[in-house]
């Protein structure tokens, strides 16, 4: 069947055509419909006009001492009355709106500049320097606020300026633990892991989806860390430590009422009312924000498309095997080579084992798919093929892995960016995640076809039109401009292929490529992928539980227990006639293997070994059949070797043959 009747065959569905409205109106829409937004915002807007036309408006000279008219009480002529010196209390504020709200932008500005990158570099990092940065916050966080903000003015000096800087130290520590804890969530995405591979710099990845990513959270906090720092800051302007005479300030002016609470109490009612309003304007807004970005408050409306998800991810598999698929011709030189591979997860015991002596090559045309039980070490053995393994996370403790005949293990960062870029293309489980939501398919395309090449802006557009239409997505002019979400799954997962492809690696990792799709996406996913390596020549891991997934699409398969290949080989060998019995019972385990329609799939007895401790031995001797207390399983590790044209690891394999 050739691919476009594949497609016909099973019509996807079409993906929504709304065009995504401008973001920031979207966002001023959703503020503006919760009361507390509206009532916020507007205020937070009449605070900030005031501070900027607040000194045109005052009725009086604010600065000139009548102390013939001192301490007046509120009339025609001094709407809010006149203070010790005899000055209009009404212009002093329309003039100190300026210096209050001044320093509150100032206070969380200098916050957000420090802390913002601090939490970033933490959450970035990790390891030594995440440690180091969040005990020093730790530190700090054990002040209260304005003790450190005092002790700051006392040591800097104390006027307007330095009042900046101390509310703005005081607020580092909450811009940084935010900040790290969303950029945690947001690199642990895939797309970061897809733009990792396609050699971005840390400092690319950063700009371009971390930080777009988090800055929903990052405005929500700092409005309302603007309110406390704004009372901050006029606490400091009470003890007299703000703004220095005669400049007004509200929390000066509150803390220069004082003296006078008792027989003038209208001194301090005044810059107090504006300052709570102020700081209850900000806390409206921050809290509708909040309302805004914060997942929680949006569960309702995600319920449904999680369902649908869950009901996708466990929907049946694809149908019983219809035919191996034929291999592709191509040449033999191997793209993948790994040599005696050993990976250990570094755990606060030690290390930990997880893929204990692997050998395999991957062809140039060909497609291997690595199967077994969860746990088997198959992501841990794709994402080390893929330079993906986190050195903190993982040691490669021996072994080699050569890809396109260039060692892939032990090089610089900077040389790892590049032989992925160059050679390595990668389609995750899940499209939606891997896809960065905020930004539309054509930049992101874009930024996968610039990686590392000089094209301008037209060739970089014409290359993304080509790459969608080679993974058949038609009128790509217009797709490019729109985002993810206006996407359905086998879409996005089209899209998935084309940024991976936008290299022309000559391997493509492919980790359970169709598991978040349903029966149908998943046939023309696969159809598409094979199409795409027939025309390239590329080499494709696939990393599947489904073995007739397996059976339609790869050419050759290797079964992993327990961080071991037990048996490998060309698909039509192992799958037809399985010689280890962990094989036997997979391929017995997987739907449509034999029984009729309502009896039970069999399943395999037992548990798969815990990391660490596997029995003496043949790890599968406990749920062996053929093992049967024989001693033979229990002496060593039995070793790979050749039988019936595939490699496999039982000592009695032959046994299958007869
Ligand atoms: N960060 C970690 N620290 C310690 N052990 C880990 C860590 N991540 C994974 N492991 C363990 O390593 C083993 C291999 O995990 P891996 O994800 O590679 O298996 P898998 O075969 O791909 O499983 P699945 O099919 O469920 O994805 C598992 O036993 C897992 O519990």
């Amino acid at each position: 069947m050739s691919l476009a009747q594949d497609m016909a065959a099973v019509p996807e569905r079409a993906e929504s055509t709304t065009a995504k409205p401008n973001p920031a109106w979207t966002l001023l829409r959703r503020i503006l419909v919760q009361p507390k937004g509206a009532v916020g915002l507007t205020l937070v807007v009449l605070y900030l006009v005031l501070a900027v036309i607040g000194p045109a408006l005052a009725p009086q000279d604010a600065f000139r001492q009548n102390f013939a008219q001192t301490l007046r009480p509120p009339s025609a002529a001094h709407w809010f009355g006149t203070d010790q010196l005899g000055r209009d209390v009404f212009s002093r504020i329309l003039i100190g709106a300026r210096a209050t709200l001044g320093i509150g932008v100032g206070g969380v500005t200098v916050a957000f500049l420090i802390g913002v990158p601090l939490g970033i570099l933490a959450a970035w990092r990790r390891g030594w320097i995440e440690a180091v940065l969040m005990r020093a916050i730790d530190v700090m966080l054990s002040f209260p606020d304005i003790v450190f903000a005092l002790a700051v003015v006392a040591i800097l000096g104390a006027n307007t300026q330095n009042v900046i800087i101390a509310v703005g130290v005081v607020s580092i520590p909450v811009f940084a633990r935010t900040a790290r804890a969303v950029t945690l969530s947001v690199l642990a995405e895939p797309y970061i892991e897809g733009s990792v591979a396609l050699g971005a710099s840390p400092a690319r990845v950063i700009m371009r989806h971390v930080l777009p990513n988090i800055s929903g959270t990052l405005l929500t906090l700092s409005t309302l860390l603007f309110a406390s720092t704004l009372l901050s800051a006029s606490g400091l302007g009470f003890l007299g430590l703000g703004t220095q005479p005669p400049f007004p300030e509200w929390g000066t002016m509150l803390g220069d009422s004082r003296s006078y609470i008792r027989s003038h109490p209208y001194l301090a009612t005044f810059p107090g009312l504006f300052l709570a309003v102020s700081a209850l304007a900000f806390n409206l807004l921050g809290d509708a924000l909040r309302t805004i970005y914060d997942p929680t408050s949006r569960r309702a409306a995600r319920r449904l498309p999680m369902l649908n998800f869950l009901r996708r991810r466990t929907a049946a598999s694809a149908p019983p095997a219809a035919g191996l698929a034929a291999a592709p011709a191509g040449p033999d030189a191997p793209v993948v080579a790994v040599e005696g591979l050993h990976l250990a997860f570094r755990t606060g015991e030690g290390l930990l084992e997880v893929v204990r002596g692997v050998d395999l090559t991957i062809c140039a045309g060909r497609t291997l798919a690595i199967v077994g039980e969860s746990g088997s070490g198959k992501s841990t053995l794709l994402r080390a093929i893929g330079t993906l393994a986190n050195p903190q996370e993982v040691a490669i403790t021996a072994g080699t892995v050569a890809i396109g005949g260039e060692p892939a293990l032990g090089l610089p960062a900077a040389a790892v960016r590049d032989l992925r870029r160059r050679k390595i293309g990668i389609v995750f489980q899940d499209a939606a995640s891997a896809l960065n939501p905020v930004l539309t398919v054509g930049a992101q395309l874009a930024e996968a076809v610039r990686a590392g090449s000089r094209l301008g802006p037209q060739a970089v557009r014409q290359r993304c039109i080509a790459l969608l239409r080679d993974v058949n997505i038609a009128d790509p002019e217009r797709r490019l401009e729109m985002y993810p979400h206006q996407f359905s799954g086998g879409m996005k997962q089209r899209i998935v292929i084309a940024i991976a492809l936008a290299q022309n690696p000559e391997l493509l990792l492919a980790d359970e490529p169709t598991s978040a799709l349903d029966v149908t996406i998943q046939q023309q996913i696969l159809v598409l992928l094979r199409e795409i390596q027939r025309k390239r020549g590329m080499a494709i891991l696939l990393v599947t539980h489904d073995l007739n997934l397996v059976a339609r699409f790869a050419d050759d398969v290797a079964v992993m227990y327990a961080g071991r290949l037990v048996e490998s080989g060309a698909i039509a060998t192992v799958l037809e006639q399985p010689l280890h019995p962990y094989t036997q019972a997979l391929r017995a385990s997987a739907p449509g293997a034999g029984e009729g329609r309502g009896q039970p799939l069999r399943s395999i007895p037992g548990e798969p070994p815990l990391v660490g401790q596997l029995p003496s031995g043949c790890a599968f001797r406990p749920r062996c059949p053929r093992s049967a207390n024989r001693a033979e399983c229990a002496a060593q590790e039995p070793p790979e070797r050749m039988v019936a044209s595939r490699q496999v690891a039982c000592v009695f394999a032959e046994e299958a043959l007869s």
